[in-house]
This record gives structure tokens, sequence and C-alpha cells, in this order.
């Protein structure tokens, strides 16, 4: 679906994106992950056919960014990650708008509008002014536009950037909705652990270079210096704090404000198996997460924190 060979971007001797090769197949949902400068958005708007590689091939759906950029516009759905949205409209008439750009007419027009406004949850908004919607109802609207058109592909620019949690959890159901739709989603943020749980690959940059890439385990396991997770049980926490110390995969417990502080030995990947075994001791779990700010501080830590 889309293919990326040696795609490279200078500015000037500044190497916006530097012989980058992906590869998405369909139904793929791939997490670009980097910080700020990193060349997400360059990626992005070049295989929008928006702007021009300084050398290297790029494919979407077949297609050359070079010889088909009329035929890709067809099939991608592109979401920037800032977009203006128009005074005085209406959201429908938002909509409307694009879809008629879209050259989607009469019955079809109204149909399709309602349809993408009832799967970005605004359809009680419909008639209110565009420039009255919050950031999250106003990236669901761009989200909403970008898929008028019902394109096989999604290149989307940090949907979740500036939202607040609440609103992030939103966008990110929402990309799970487009995901179980079949579409194949190039989806950017710097933050990996808000893409890990809804993508199947990921890959991050770092000053137009790709550090990582791959199927989300196999990321996670390079990233990831050690789980640390998060748990509690109701009443009996002396009892799984014990409990979880005899066990040969973990290496200490640690009691946080009421909160165990669980860290597996090196190489151990997977934990599901500590609740099973916590339940079957007839624990009540009431928390059981792995800690983000662990994941967050191993990305860090490989992408130095540095930005172009
Ligand atoms: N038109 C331009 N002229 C010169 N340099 C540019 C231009 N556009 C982007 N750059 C540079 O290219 C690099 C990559 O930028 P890009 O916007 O792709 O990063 P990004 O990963 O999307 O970052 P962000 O998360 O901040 O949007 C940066 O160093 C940026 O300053």
């Amino acid at each position: 679906m889309i293919e990326t060979h040696d795609l490279t971007k200078m500015y000037g001797e500044l190497y916006a994106l530097n012989r980058l090769n992906l590869t998405l197949n369909q139904g793929d949902v791939y997490g670009f992950i980097g910080p700020n400068g990193a060349g997400k958005t360059t990626t992005m708007r070049i295989l929008a056919t928006l702007l021009n590689p300084s050398w290297g091939e790029a494919t979407v759906c077949g297609y050359s960014i070079y010889t088909g950029s009329k035929e890709i516009r067809r099939v991608i759905g592109y979401m920037p990650d800032f977009f203006g949205v128009y005074d005085d409209m209406k959201v429908v008439e938002y909509l409307e708008f694009f879809a008629s750009a879209y050259r989607i007419k009469g019955p079809a027009r109204r149909k399709i509008c309602e349809e993408v406004l009832e799967l970005v949850d605004l359809t009680y908004k419909r008639d209110a002014l565009v420039t009255s919607l919050s950031r999250g109802m106003t990236q669901r609207l761009g989200l909403a536009r970008t898929l008028l058109h019902d394109p096989q592909v999604l290149l989307l620019d940090e949907p979740a950037s500036g939202l607040d949690p609440r609103a992030r959890i939103e966008m990110r159901g929402l990309l799970k909705e487009l995901r179980a739709m079949g579409k194949t989603i190039l989806v950017s943020s710097h933050i990996l652990p808000e893409l890990a749980d809804i993508c199947n690959k990921i890959g991050i940059i770092e000053q137009g270079c790709l550090l990582v890439n791959g199927e989300v385990t196999e990321v996670m396991k390079q990233v990831r210096t050690d789980i640390v997770l998060n748990i509690n049980v109701e009443d009996r926490l002396i009892d799984a704090a014990n409990f979880l110390e005899a066990q040969p995969e973990v290496e200490t417990v640690e009691d946080k404000n009421g909160v165990l502080i669980v860290k597996l030995n090196e190489g151990v990947v997977k934990y599901g198996f500590l609740a099973n075994r916590l339940l079957e001791q007839g624990f009540e779990l009431t928390l059981f997460k792995e800690d983000e700010i662990n994941l967050e501080t191993a990305f860090m830590h490989l992408t130095k924190g540095i930005t172009s």
C-alpha cells in the first residue's frame, strides 16, 4: 500500500529525511514516532504528493509519487498537523463544501456527510459554527473531512496533538474504529506509548533517519530496558507483594503509596501471566498496568531527545 525506497529530502545542507525505507501493507496501522523536527511531516507531505523529495522513490497503492499524483490523491486521506477552518460556516456545511470538492453530489453528498459526522461523534454539533468547536472536536472534524471520499489509505499527522487526556482517548478510539474498517493508516506522534497499543507496526525517526522499524512487539523489546508494572489489589496488599516477590520472573517489588511497583527481570517481555497467577491466588486486582513513564524514558534515551 505504501512503499518508500531511500526517500530523501534536503533543505540546503539539512537532511529533513535521510534514506527512508518504509513498507505498509494493506490494513497496517503504522505509528510514525519522533520528536519535533524529526521528519514526520516531511514524509507525510511527500506521500500526499504535496512536496517533492530530493531523491528516492515512493509509491502509494502502486502509484508513484512522481507520475501518479492524481491517482494517489484519490486514494488517500491526508490530515495535516495544522489546518484552517472557515469562519461563519456550520459543521455540516464545512463537510459538504469538501465533499463537493471531491465531486460527491446530491443526496449521496448529504448521506456521506451525515455518516462521517456519526463516525466521529459530531452529529450533535452538525449545526454549530466550526469556529465554536473545541480543539478535540476540530481534530475530529478534520478527520471526518479526510474520510469523505472513503480513502483506502490515511495519512494522519499528529491527530492527537494539543488534545486533553479525554480527547486523546476519544481520538484513539476513533483510530481503532478506522483500523477495524480495514484502512491502512500512517499516523504520527511524538509520544510512543500513545500509539503502541493501536498500531501493529512502529517506526521511530529522528533527524530524518529511521532508528527502529518493525512489528510493535519487536520495537517495544528494543526500546525497553526492563518492564515495570503498577499493581494494586483489594485488601491483602502485603500478601500480594510477598507472592509477587517469590515469582521467578520478578526482580523487585516496592510499595509506593499503596501501589506495588513491580520490576520484571531483563528479557521478560510478556506479563499477563502474573495477573492470572494473582487471580488464581484469590487476589482481587484493582490495578494492573505497565509503567508508561518507564517506556517514555526508554524512548527519550533512544532518541536522545535531539531535535533537528
Ligand atoms: N520548508 C522548509 N525549509 C527548511 N527547512 C525545513 C522546511 N520544512 C521542514 N524543514 C526542516 O526539516 C526538518 C524536518 O521537519 P518536519 O516538519 O518534517 O518534522 P516533524 O517530525 O514533522 O516535526 P514536528 O513534530 O515538529 O511537526 C526540520 O529540521 C525542519 O526544520
